[in-house]
C-alpha cells in the first residue's frame, strides 16, 4: 500500500495516482492493499482513504439493520464527492440495483468462493453443536447439511468482524462459526496443507491455530459475489484514471458474478437472503461462455408460503448453457425458482374445500 507521500513517481509517468477508498475494518484494508499491488504491477501509483459505515457502528445484527449496502453506501458517497477516485467494495456486500451516477466497471480475479468452518471440522462437531453465524444463507444450509446427516446444530446469531467472530469459537461458548474463505486468506489467517494420513490423502486446515474446514460446495453454496472484489468509479471518470482500474478486471469472474446477481435481482432478494449461488465459467466459443449455476433458496423466501415450511428443505437448481448474456442465465434459473415456489404455495393453500359437514 502507498501513502501519496511515500507513493514516489509511478513506473508509467501519465498514469494517476488512484485514490482507493474502502471501510477501514482489517479486510477493507487488506482488499485495498490487494487492488494497491494490483495496480502498482501495471505502474500505476495509488494511496487509501478510508471511510467509516453505518454497517461498522451499529452493533445490531445485519439482518435487523435493514436494507442493504450498509457498508456501500457512505463508500459510495465519498466517490460521489470526489474524496475518492476507486471505491474497493466486498462485491456481495453490494446492492445488486445500480446507481444512476456510478458504475462498476472492474471485478478482478475471485479469491476462494466458499466458506470455512472455523472451531472445528465436520467430523469433529458434537451433537447439538452451537455454530455462529449471522447468515440466513449459511443457517439454512447448515441445518439442511444437519438433517441430511441426522444430527442437529444449533445456530447462533453473530456478528462483527472477522477477529471477533473467530474469537467466538476460541473459548467465547461456540463450537464453531461461519466465514468466508476470500476474507480469511486474504487476511493471511488460512493455512491449508495436504497431508498424507495413512495413505490416504488429507487436509489439515487452520485458521488462527483453531481447526477449520472448507465447506465443499455441494454442502455450502457462496453468497453471490462472494470471494470478489467490485472497484466502482463515477460514470464521468475518464482518460488515465479509467483506464488504469480497467486493467484489473477479469472477465471470467465478471461473467461469473454478472450471472449470480441477476438471480439474486430476478428473486428481488438482498445480500442478507437465505440464498445461495455459484456461477462457474466452464469453456468460451467466440462471443459466448459455456456457463453452469446451481442455487439453494429456502422455501420462505415468498409470503405465499406459510412458516411451517421452514423445516422443510430448501430449494435446489441448476442449469447450464452457451450464452452471450450470463445475466439471461441467472435471470431465468431464477424464475423457475419463483415458478417452483408459488405452485408450492398455491398447492399448500389448496383450494377451499367443498363443506358437507352439519351444514343444514
Ligand atoms: N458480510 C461481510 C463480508 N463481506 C465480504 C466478506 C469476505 C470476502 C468475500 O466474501 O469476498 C465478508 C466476511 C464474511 O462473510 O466472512
Amino acid at each position: 500500500m502507498t501513502d501519496p507521500s511515500a507513493s514516489g513517481t509511478p513506473a508509467v509517468p501519465e498514469a494517476p495516482a488512484l485514490r482507493l477508498g474502502a471501510r477501514t475494518s482489517p479486510l477493507a484494508r487488506a482488499q485495498v492493499d490487494l487492488v494497491a499491488a494490483m495496480l502498482a504491477a501495471h505502474g500505476v501509483g495509488s494511496s487509501f482513504v478510508g471511510v467509516t459505515t453505518t454497517g461498522d457502528v451499529d452493533p445490531r445484527l445485519l439482518t435487523e439493520i435493514g436494507g442493504t449496502g450498509v457498508f456501500a453506501s457512505a463508500v459510495r458517497d465519498a466517490l460521489r464527492v470526489d474524496k475518492i477516485d476507486c471505491a474497493v467494495h466486498s462485491l456481495k456486500d453490494l446492492p445488486t440495483a445500480a446507481e444512476a451516477d456510478l458504475e462498476v466497471i472492474s471485478v478482478p480475479a475471485r479469491e476462494d468462493v466458499r466458506d470455512v468452518l472455523v472451531g472445528s471440522t465436520l467430523a469433529d462437531l458434537p451433537d447439538g453443536a452451537r455454530v455462529g453465524t449471522g447468515a440466513p444463507r449459511r443457517a439454512m444450509q447448515l441445518q439442511d447439511w444437519a438433517r441430511s446427516q441426522g444430527r442437529s446444530i444449533e445456530v447462533v446469531p453473530v456478528r462483527g468482524n472477522v477477529d471477533t467472530r473467530i474469537d467466538l469459537a476460541r473459548g467465547g461458548g461456540l463450537d464453531a462459526v461461519v466465514l468466508a474463505g476470500a476474507g480469511l486468506r486474504r487476511l493471511g489467517y488460512l493455512s491449508d496443507a495436504a497431508v498424507e494420513l495413512s495413505g490416504s490423502d488429507k487436509r489439515d486446515t487452520v485458521v488462527r491455530s483453531l481447526p477449520a474446514e472448507v465447506l465443499d460446495e455441494d454442502l455450502m453454496l457462496p453468497a453471490p459475489g462472494q470471494g470478489a472484489l467490485a472497484l466502482e468509479v463515477s460514470r464521468s471518470l475518464g482518460g488515465a484514471a479509467r483506464a488504469a482500474v480497467l486493467l484489473l478486471d477479469d472477465p471470467v469472474a465478471h461473467t461469473e458474478i454478472r450471472a449470480e446477481r441477476a438471480f439474486l435481482a430476478t428473486l428481488e432478494a438482498g445480500c442478507t437472503a437465505p440464498v445461495g449461488v455459484r456461477a462457474r465459467v466452464v469453456g468460451r466459443r467466440g462471443n459466448a461462455v459455456d456457463l453452469t449455476m446451481r442455487a439453494v433458496v429456502e422455501r420462505t423466501l415468498l409470503d405465499t408460503l406459510s412458516v411451517t415450511t421452514k423445516s422443510l428443505p430448501p430449494v435446489r437448481v441448476d442449469v447450464s448453457g452457451s450464452t452471450t448474456d450470463p445475466a439471461r442465465l441467472g435471470a431465468d434459473l431464477a424464475r423457475s425458482v419463483l415458478a417452483q415456489l408459488s405452485d408450492e404455495g398455491r398447492r399448500r393453500a389448496g383450494p377451499a374445500p367443498a363443506r358437507h359437514d352439519g351444514a343444514q
